[in-house]
């Protein structure tokens, strides 16, 4: 297959969401039949690298990259830590494709705009997400650097009626209600816990619930004890929408966070949780990530949970 940039007509959606259908329906993707840079398979994993995660990337063989503002109409990453661009690669012998840069509600991107390349990735015939982020720890058993695999998450955004499936449905995609009981494929969760368990990394691999909150700031101690109280093991401004849409359109979602602080739940200290301490501690697990990520692939394949 090769690749291009293609009209995104199949991919707007409605302007009673606030936006613009004429523009989004001439915006042009990154997709097929690029003529200076063919590869020859089209991607089944799309991977989506949260806060200073995007060496995930960079380890692609036969990469092409396609920096965000060469796609017209394609959202911009403004947030320290995303490079923004889709990285086009193999990892190991699966064609995946990666997205080096995440768009955040807080950005100013409406939710819809924000998981939009995941309907990009279904168009391209992507079969999975492997979503990642870096989020603040609740659970007290929870360290810096340690990796939780999402089994689930509460949508505060969602409380307040914020969905990126907000308007009129679009079937070509999904049904208008979708289920999100087992929105984390439990064989894709089994399967991750068994790689972790394979490469030596149980001491530090959990399992739990995230959550998404609006952003950019950081949680207050009321909010983040009431987190707590409803049993959330983490929090970040990311992943659900890109969940949602993943699920909408029949794609499988495996996801993880990577715990960059520990959220501060007291009133009795003078930490605090910035964006540099975020990347910094996403930085230093770089490696173990890659190991894990790409023997997790390695074993998706081996199972043949996508196809040949
Ligand atoms: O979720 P990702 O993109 O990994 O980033 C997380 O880190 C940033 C805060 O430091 C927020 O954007 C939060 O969502
Ligand atoms: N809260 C919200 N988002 C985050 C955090 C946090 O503590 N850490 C990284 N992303």
């Amino acid at each position: 297959m090769r690749w291009a940039l293609l009209s995104n007509s199949r991919l707007h959606h409605d302007s009673s969401n606030g936006h613009n259908r004429q523009q989004q329906d001439d915006t042009p993707l990154a997709l097929r039949g690029n003529t200076v840079n063919p590869i020859s398979v089209a991607p089944k994993i799309a991977i989506i690298c949260g806060s200073g995660l995007g060496s995930l990337a960079t380890i692609l063989d036969e990469k092409i990259d396609f920096p965000y503002e060469q796609i017209p109409h394609f959202p911009q990453s403004t947030v320290p830590g995303h490079a923004g661009k889709l990285v086009v690669g193999k990892m190991g012998k699966v064609p995946v494709i990666c997205m080096q840069g995440r768009f955040h509600y807080y950005e100013g991107y409406p939710l819809w705009k924000c998981a939009m390349p995941i309907r990009v990735f279904k168009l391209l015939g992507v079969e999975m997400i492997v979503v990642t982020n870096a989020a603040g720890g609740l659970n007290p058993d929870y360290k810096v650097g340690d990796l939780m695999i999402i089994k689930d998450h509460v949508n505060f955004p969602g409380f307040a009626g914020e969905s990126f499936l907000r308007g009129p449905n679009d079937e070509r995609f999904g049904p208008r209600f979708v289920a999100l009981n087992s929105a984390y494929d439990t064989e894709l969760r089994k399967l991750a816990k068994s790689v972790a368990s394979e490469l030596g990394m149980n001491d530090f691999v959990h399992e739990g619930v995230y959550t998404m909150v609006g952003g950019p700031n950081f949680e207050t101690v009321a909010e983040l004890r009431l987190m707590k109280l409803l049993g959330i093991d983490a929090v970040g401004m990311s992943t659900v929408p890109e969940v949602i849409a993943a699920r909408h359109c029949g794609i499988k979602c495996f996801g993880f966070s990577l715990i960059t602080n520990e959220c501060v739940t007291s009133y009795d200290t003078d930490d605090e949780p910035d964006h540099e301490e975020v990347m910094e501690a996403a930085s230093r697990r770089q490696n173990d990530l890659v190991r894990f990520v790409t023997a997790f692939v390695d074993t998706v394949k081996s199972a043949e949970l996508i196809s040949k």
